[in-house]
């Protein structure tokens, strides 16, 4: 196992005016480290995959693997992904369906001429790691799909490569089954620690299983961290979204503080040098209450449009000044009893939000205490 490092990365698959899939790249992955790309579809999470792997051959820039060049434009270097000690791992498992799950296992090591592999029993040592070693006579079709992707994932990890990669392993499981073989995952790299780049656009799944995770937005990364950094303290207004703060407001800064449209001021727990600020709440994080009250700034007039019951929650579509948003509260509460047409007051968990410059996109940056003045 080993570190990868990623510089300046660019691919067109056009001309040089064509437009970047991956566009000026930089992502250093310690080794042992299991590193997950997220992104919507198109961002180029796939691409990025196939330049490590070789499959794809970058425009310009450099990608290191145990410090020694396995790409670099400049000084022409261009290793073929079989001489890369690259393992993969498909959405589709890609087995062979004439080959007994020993041979299937085995063939990296052939492929590779590791005739030490071959001799001193990696194939059984990996299959008995992901549970398989009583499988290693029977042919594809004869497993499940969870145990034909633990194969997949062996085969992956038999030859000890440098890198291991994730294409979207787990998407053709069923939600049981992608569960377990997601937890199962996450058990076999806390115990062994390949270094791997994991490409998926599941959100549950990249918290899950991350060291950490790079959010890519057209062919850049816009932000590369822990899964709770990501989840609790976006950098931009995108990957606030893309994590799940789904709700935006505007703010205005007027004397007395900020507020929301007709809403009074308010204190925020943000040093901002601007005059506007786009919230970001989680569905979670906004609270809904009668619409006769007397509004502060952090709250905001709206009507219901509708509910949905989720047992232990209410999910309650908004409308408030021309925006959508989208409450989640605890069944059993005052706000879990809203109806369609309702008049209500949505109030904001101002130390909870997020809060970015509209222009940038970019977080401003947060004061230690929430001070909230009614
Ligand atoms: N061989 C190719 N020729 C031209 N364009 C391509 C080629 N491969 C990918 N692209 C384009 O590059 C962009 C990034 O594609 P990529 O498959 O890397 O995205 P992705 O983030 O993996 O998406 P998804 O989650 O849908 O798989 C897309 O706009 C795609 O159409």
């Amino acid at each position: 196992m080993a570190s990868v490092s990623i510089t300046s990365l660019t691919k067109r698959f056009g001309g040089p005016r064509s437009d970047a899939v991956i566009d000026d790249l930089q992502l250093e992955i310690p080794q042992g480290e299991l590193l997950v790309l997220l992104g919507a579809s198109g961002c180029g999470k796939t691409t990025t995959l196939r330049c490590l792997a070789g499959l794809e051959s970058p425009t310009s820039g450099r990608i290191e693997l145990a410090g020694n060049a396995v790409f670099d434009s400049e000084r022409r270097v261009e290793l073929p992904a079989e001489k890369r000690s690259i393992g993969m791992v498909f959405q589709s498992y890609a087995l062979w369906p004439h080959k007994t799950v020993r041979k299937n296992i085995a063939y990296p090591l052939k492929v590779r001429k590791i005739k030490e592999g071959l001799r001193d029993g990696w194939v059984e040592e990996v299959a008995d790691l992901v549970d398989c070693g009583h499988l290693l006579d029977r042919y594809p079709s004869q497993l499940s799909g969870g145990q034909q992707q633990r194969v997949a994932l062996a085969r992956g990890i038999v030859a000890r490569p440098d890198l291991v990669l994730f294409d979207e392993p787990l998407s053709n499981l069923d939600a049981k089954l992608r569960m377990q073989v997601r937890a199962d995952l996450h058990e076999l790299h806390e115990r062994i620690g390949f270094t791997s780049v994991f490409v998926t656009h599941d959100q549950d799944e990249a918290l899950a299983l991350a060291d950490r995770i790079a959010i890519m937005r057209a062919g850049r990364i816009e932000q590369c961290a822990t899964p709770d950094t990501v989840f609790e303290e976006p950098a931009t207004d995108y990957v606030a979204e893309f994590m799940g703060m789904s709700n935006r407001l505007s703010l205005t800064r007027g004397v007395d503080g900020w507020s929301a449209s007709g809403g009074a001021p308010v204190r925020l727990p943000v040093a901002a040098d601007v005059d506007e600020l786009t919230v970001r709440v989680r569905p979670e994080h906004l609270m809904i209450r009668g619409g006769q009250d007397v509004l502060h700034g952090h709250e905001v007039p709206a009507r219901v449009n509708g509910t949905v019951y989720g047992g232990s929650h209410v999910d309650v579509s908004l409308e408030a000044d021309g925006r959508r948003l989208q409450a989640r509260v605890e069944t059993g509460t005052p706000g879990s009893r809203a109806a369609a047409g309702d008049r209500v007051v949505v109030e904001i968990d101002t130390a909870r939000a997020r809060y970015f410059d509209p222009t940038t996109e970019r977080a401003v940056v947060h004061a230690p205490m929430p001070e909230v003045v009614a």
